[in-house]
């Protein structure tokens, strides 16, 4: 690396100081019977540590996929994602995965909850899949079910608890290995206003005591106004 390169790079590393995930330039094309379709144009942004950050957009207007990106799950074509100071765009999919396990958690349909499962063991997975020490598992457990108001429900599997309920237990088990970021994709799609209120409640309160970071996806208008910063996404850029 010549000199200048490396000035370059430590000028990077210092803008990337006191951010959580720094996105840069990052475009993401899939090849479609042929041909590429390009859905994410170039897209910047950064998360701080204890914001709620909040993607809006219409329907295929790309929020999903760059969410994808953002927690390792997908990688970009083109640009830079820096999460916790690690260079998620050249990692490969098993060091991804670690970071993942450890310090990401997801509320997106397809980690929905293990229906044979109770709420309980449902939130003790998140600890066995972050490998935390199973002494451990019954406070925390408690805690986090307590922390979402679900703490006389721990016994109930996922079909004998409302859509809102359901929900609560999925934020329990996102955040209960201690994520930095927590990604949510429509976390209130499915849930009448009174109970998207109270998701967006115990989000705010999930930041504040447990000091994680949430980026989510959303239509609705009545909840950005709770949002520390919205992006708005219009055909995979950013206006
Ligand atoms: N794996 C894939 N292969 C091909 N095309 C894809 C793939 N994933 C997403 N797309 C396309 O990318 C576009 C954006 O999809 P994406 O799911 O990111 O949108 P979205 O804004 O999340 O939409 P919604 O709000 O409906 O969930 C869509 O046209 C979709 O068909």
């Amino acid at each position: 690396m010549s000199l200048q390169q490396s000035n370059a790079a430590d000028e990077a590393a210092d803008g990337r100081k006191d951010k959580l995930l720094t996105v840069s330039n990052v475009e993401r094309t899939f090849q479609v019977g042929g041909a590429p379709l390009h859905v994410l144009k170039g897209i910047n942004m950064e998360l701080r540590p204890k914001q709620l950050v909040m993607l809006r957009g219409r329907s295929g207007s790309g929020k999903t996929t760059l969410l994808n990106s953002l927690g390792g799950l997908d990688m970009p074509s083109k640009g830079e994602i820096w999460f916790d100071g690690r260079p998620f765009h050249s990692m490969n999919d098993h060091q991804r995965t670690l970071v993942r396990r450890k310090d990401i958690g997801f509320i997106f349909q397809a980690f929905a909850l293990m229906p044979l499962l109770s709420a309980k063991e449902n939130v003790e997975l998140s600890l066995r899949m972050a490998g935390v020490k199973k002494s451990l598992w019954k406070e925390r457990v408690e805690h986090c079910l307590a922390m979402v108001g679900l703490e006389k429900r721990m016994h109930h599997r996922p079909f004998e608890l409302s859509g809102g309920e359901q929900q609560r237990v999925a934020i329990a088990k996102a955040i209960a290995h201690r994520p930095k970021l927590l990604l949510a994709d429509e976390p209130t799609a499915e849930l009448d206003t009174g109970m998207a209120a109270q998701i967006m409640s115990v989000f705010q309160t999930i930041i504040r005591t447990e000091e994680v970071t949430i980026c989510m996806t959303t239509h609705d208008p009545t909840i950005l106004e709770v949002a520390d910063h919205v992006y708005e996404m219009v055909d995979g850029k950013f206006i």
